[in-house]
């Protein structure tokens, strides 16, 4: 594997007619993780991972692979796999001998086709006909084929598509696992959810540019902000108490107070020294599923904008 094997997208631009699918995107894939590629349908995530792949051209701006334009590399599939289309396969070949194919247009050697076989979990079925294959089999046989030249760099477009959740469970382990080998790994979706527990650091775009670039660990760490559900027989008590610590304190039962702004430790300290009973205190842990919606609220406004642009 090479030292400089990441992707970097620089400033792209691209128009499809009256569209501006990408409207200045830039954004670094680095090696040794997992990076989310999120957004939802039409935010210029696939046409992205086209113009790296050099599928489109852009109008302005540059992606490098390794630090060269894909279509410069000599030998493109020991440098970046990728997985675009699941579906593009020749229906009537085995996945060995669609691979055998692929390995051999890139002077690949065979035996490095059982070996990917093995590590997609399809060397049981390798000499039945792709054409049969459930989508989550033929997302494992796109993924073969992206792992088949050993490459630093892996960009998957929506690998978690059709999977049931042992699929999606399996896609995870793969990714960390790819991660972990060090190559850098950009993972698209249109949910966050699917990246949950996998993904490193998020490049979350909306209509063609990036809205925000993020390590996730510091990202749940900002949404968790400290937020405590406590229940209590005494929650007027409990707010004399804790506001003038400094926390904000805000009632969602009648005996259920959610706190932020404080400590777990600090608010059952305050409480035990002022003697306010208390029955049970949680702290909350964000999901990524809600950092994304806290992340993407300014999108709220934007989906407003567009469905009056539909409604005129
Ligand atoms: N070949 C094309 N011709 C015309 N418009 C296109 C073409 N490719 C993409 N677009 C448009 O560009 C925008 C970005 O599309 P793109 O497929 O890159 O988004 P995406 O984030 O990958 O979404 P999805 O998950 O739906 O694929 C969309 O409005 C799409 O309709």
């Amino acid at each position: 594997m090479t030292t400089q094997a990441g992707i970097e997208v620089d400033g792209l631009r691209k128009r499809f007619g009256a569209t501006q699918a990408l409207d200045g995107m830039s954004f670094t894939v680095r090696p040794g993780r997992v990076t989310g590629f999120v957004g939802p349908n039409g935010a210029g995530k696939s046409t992205t991972m086209r113009v790296v792949l050099g599928l489109d051209a852009p109008d302005a701006g540059r992606a490098l692979v390794g630090g060269r334009p894909y279509r410069a590399l000599a030998e493109p599939l020991c440098r970046l796999g990728s997985l675009l289309d699941a579906g593009a396969l020749q229906p009537s070949r085995s996945a060995r001998n669609h691979l055998l194919w692929l390995a051999h247009t890139q002077g690949l050697p065979a035996p490095r086709v059982d070996q990917v076989l093995v590590r997609v979990g399809l060397a049981e079925v390798a000499r039945r006909r792709a054409g049969g294959f459930s989508l989550g089999m033929r997302q494992r046989l796109g993924i073969a084929a992206a792992l088949l030249g050993d490459p630093p760099a892996l960009m998957l477009d929506e690998p978690f598509n059709g999977l049931d959740p042992e699929g999606i469970r399996w896609i995870r382990a793969l990714l960390a696992s790819l991660a972990a080998d060090g190559r850098a790994v950009l993972v698209s979706t249109h949910l966050m959810s699917e990246l949950e527990g996998v993904a490193d650091h998020l490049v979350v775009v909306g209509r063609g540019r990036v809205v925000a670039d993020t390590g996730v660990r510091e990202l749940l760490a900002g949404v968790a902000g400290g937020r405590v559900t406590l229940r209590t027989a005494a929650p007027l008590a409990a707010v004399e108490v804790l506001a003038p610590a400094g926390a904000t304190v805000q009632p969602t039962g009648p005996e259920t107070l959610t706190v932020t702004g404080l400590p777990g430790e600090a608010i059952v300290a305050r409480l035990m020294e002022a003697g306010v009973p208390f029955a049970e205190l949680a702290a909350h842990r964000a999901n990524l599923e809600e950092a994304y919606l806290e992340l993407t609220r300014d999108a709220v406004q934007y989906r407003g904008s567009v469905e009056q642009e539909v409604e005129r």
